[in-house]
């Protein structure tokens, strides 16, 4: 039968009772993605529920923000309860997502949100996981641009197969980013094919991407991922202060000797007041093709300490497989190249967890307050 000729019912008191309980005791479980079913209700994610004449439940969800990993996640979890307590034969779960900001947050025209992906040190994998990080959020349905600002090393064009492209402008004056896998990039690698940006520093450099960022005719974006310089300098000051961002994430290896620069980026993005989400330890361990054992060659729980130490999420654990490298060399980032590979299960769940990062922390940001409520919108 089709949907439009069932006849639905709001779920009475004692249906509503339980469907709130259930909800409610898992509200201290994260979901694996930093969030908890009170935030969801709070944010009238469950648009509506009712249920038809066969006992079937419907539930609508709609996210302000890219969720469709975590949303699977909670099904998973939440549906055999469900399923048990009501005393019902199947329940409808209903998807919507459309990323919303509370109010204009960036200064880029289009853009909902900047989230920056930094590193304290060169060569972590953060343009690695920048593109993969994206290419997960465009996966679950969001607009995604990347401005690849890493002037040392600007890797995204060739990660997106895009290294011969050239800047054109249709105006005279911005410049088009540049479309590649449903992303649209930019990057100071599409204008200095040579080494000429390699010797830009400080001032000229924090003015030549911001420029970069805001001369860019960027379409109407969810997430604009920025993938930094390495570092914790002048420029990056510079950026953390002149652009507004919904918030940065920190990569680093596991080794000593890179945690001690994550200690320097934290503090420097508390010093300009940016939004931390968290940690992403990358090449956390590496599996043997032949034989399956685990190895730790650049030793292990590293970023848990320092996550621990300052109290931010370690948002995701990496390993170290040859495969994201091949596929980042070939020019198809592995989130797109294999979608059911392990590495791109990591990315969809952190793609999941920094999507509703990034809208709680602004909500709360904005001092947002909704009371804990189920809409019953068939009422
Ligand atoms: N988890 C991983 N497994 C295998 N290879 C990786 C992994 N992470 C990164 N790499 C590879 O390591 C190299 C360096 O990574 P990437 O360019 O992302 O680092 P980076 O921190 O952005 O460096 P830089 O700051 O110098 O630009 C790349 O060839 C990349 O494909």
């Amino acid at each position: 039968m089709p949907a439009s000729s069932k006849r639905f019912n709001s779920l009475n008191d004692h249906q509503l009772e339980v469907l709130t309980s259930v909800f409610k005791e898992y509200s201290s479980f994260t979901l694996e993605t930093s969030l908890t079913t009170d935030f969801l209700i709070s944010e009238n994610c469950l648009l509506n529920c009712s249920i038809d004449e066969s006992l079937e439940l419907f539930l609508n969800f709609h996210f302000p923000f890219a969720w469709q990993a975590g949303f699977l996640k909670m099904k998973e979890q939440l549906e055999p309860l469900l399923l048990h307590k009501l005393s019902i034969p199947s329940i409808k779960w209903i998807y919507n997502s459309q990323v919303l900001i509370h109010k204009p947050l960036t200064h880029v025209k289009g853009v909902k949100h900047i989230i920056a992906i930094s590193s304290g040190k060169g060569g972590v994998g953060k343009s690695s996981t920048a593109v993969n990080l994206a290419a997960a959020l465009s996966v679950q349905g969001a607009k995604v641009g990347i401005l690849d600002a890493d002037i040392y090393g600007p890797s995204i064009p060739t990660m997106l197969s895009m290294a011969d492209a050239d800047l054109t402008s249709l105006d005279g004056k911005l410049m088009e980013p540049v479309k590649s896998f449903g992303l649209v990039t930019n990057s100071i690698g599409y204008l200095s094919k040579g080494n000429d940006a390699m010797i830009w520093r400080g001032p000229m450099a924090s003015k030549a991407l911001i420029q970069l960022l805001q001369e860019t005719n960027w379409p109407d974006l969810d997430y604009l991922i920025l993938d930094m310089p390495p570092g914790t300098g002048d420029i990056q000051i510079t950026l953390g202060q002149q652009i507004e961002l919904s918030g940065a994430i920190i990569i680093t290896t596991p080794q000593d000797i890179a945690l001690l620069d994550v200690k320097k980026g934290v503090m420097m993005f508390n010093e300009v007041k940016v939004p931390l989400l968290g940690i992403i330890e990358n090449m956390s361990w590496h599996t043997c093709e032949s034989c399956g054992h685990e190895s730790h060659p650049f030793g292990i729980d590293g970023a848990k300490k320092i996550a621990e130490e300052f109290k931010l999420p370690l948002l995701a654990n990496i390993p170290l497989d040859i495969v994201l490298r091949e596929d980042l060399d070939a020019g198809c980032p592995t989130t797109i190249a294999r979608p059911n590979h392990r590495i791109t299960e990591i990315f969809t769940n952190l793609a999941a967890r920094v999507a509703a990062m990034t809208y709680s922390n602004c909500a709360k940001k904005q001092k947002k307050e909704i009371p804990l409520q189920f809409i019953d919108a068939s009422k």
